[in-house]
């Protein structure tokens, strides 16, 4: 994508995007992040040629979408979270076929559309109308509809949304093995789980342009800490263990069972590990639990930033 803008009419207009522009390389799974309204929905519409850009261009497999956006589409493949877009009364393979059937392809359809749902899961259920199916099972239907034409490029807007932890980790392990294939990958999700478990790279967009494309090992060191670090133990907060490790900000949890100090590292180094060291000997620490950052730690501190 180069500079790409798109402007929609009205009084005042609204610039939805202005100038993006990165790569998404095969292989490569890209988190696309950004508030609600920082133009992630416009951009996928525009990458799956559902709408044109005001200006800029886009190429996929060497093709210009805006020129050429019939031969780009058999490249292509977009899914959408939620139930929206699939046939209930028919069966899963009845709605894989039809929807192939639209996009031109007809030669093997049918054993594509069976590979396809082997790819997902769904193979024993082929024959099953989808309104039998759960939200999970609908949604890796979808992912079957957007894999069938082999796309070298998928692009996914919210593909757990409403899923429980199982379905979405199933969704996710699917997305992770077509990425490790060669496909390349754009998904945009408001669970920073998605984002932390599926992204090679992370592109941030702040009221339509980029404000961030860094590798997902870099974007998260933008937490501004390398870990947060969780000490507890029974009875009252020891107050010596809050003053050592008094410049990492420490918070300090009370309840019945016991304490909880929280604080931040901001890089590992010895005199760290001293204080902590001596927090432990003085005290009864019974657990300690160290985390990276993740993405949602990066986004709450954008966030704050902003505001
Ligand atoms: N068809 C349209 N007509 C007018 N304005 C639109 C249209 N579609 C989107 N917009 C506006 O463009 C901006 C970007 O919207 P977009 O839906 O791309 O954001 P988003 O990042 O996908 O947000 P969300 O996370 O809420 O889905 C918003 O200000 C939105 O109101």
């Amino acid at each position: 994508m180069e500079k790409l803008h798109r402007t929609f009419p009205g009084t005042p207009p609204v610039e939805a995007l202005r100038g993006v522009g990165f790569t998404v390389r095969a292989g490569e799974a890209v988190g696309l992040l950004g508030g609600n309204g920082a133009g992630k929905t416009t951009l996928l519409k525009i990458l799956s040629t559902l709408l044109l850009p005001s200006a800029g261009t886009a190429h996929v497999c060497g093709i210009d979408l805006a020129g050429d956006g019939r031969r780009a589409r058999r490249h292509l493949g977009v899914v959408f979270g939620g139930d929206r877009g699939l046939y209930p009364r028919l069966s899963a393979l009845d709605n894989i076929m039809f929807f192939g059937g639209l996009s031109g392809r007809h030669r093997h359809l049918r054993a594509h559309a069976l590979a396809a749902l082997e790819e997902v899961g769904l193979a024993d259920r082929a024959k099953s109308r989808v309104e039998t199916f759960s939200k999970g099972m609908r949604q890796r239907l979808h992912l079957a509809v957007g894999l069938l034409d082999r796309p070298c490029l998928l692009m996914l807007d919210e593909p757990t949304i409403g899923l429980d932890l199982m379905e979405a980790e199933r969704v996710r392990e699917t997305i992770a093995r077509l990425a490790r294939d060669g496909t390349a990958v754009v998904l945009t999700s408001h669970y920073p789980t998605d984002i932390d478990r599926l992204a090679g790279r992370v592109v941030l967009l702040d009221s339509g342009t980029v404000s961030h494309d860094l590798p997902i090992a870099e974007f998260r060191r933008q937490a501004g800490f390398t870990a947060e670090v969780r000490l507890s133990g029974p009875g009252v907060a020891p107050r010596d263990a809050a003053v050592l490790l008094s410049d990492a900000s420490p918070r300090i949890h009370q309840d019945e069972k016991g304490w909880r100090i929280t604080f931040q590292v901001a890089a590992w180094d010895a005199a760290v590990l001293d204080r902590l060291t001596e927090v432990v000997r003085r005290h009864p620490v019974t657990d300690i639990d160290v985390d990276s950052p993740g993405v949602e730690a990066v986004l709450r501190r954008l966030a704050l930033n902003h505001a």
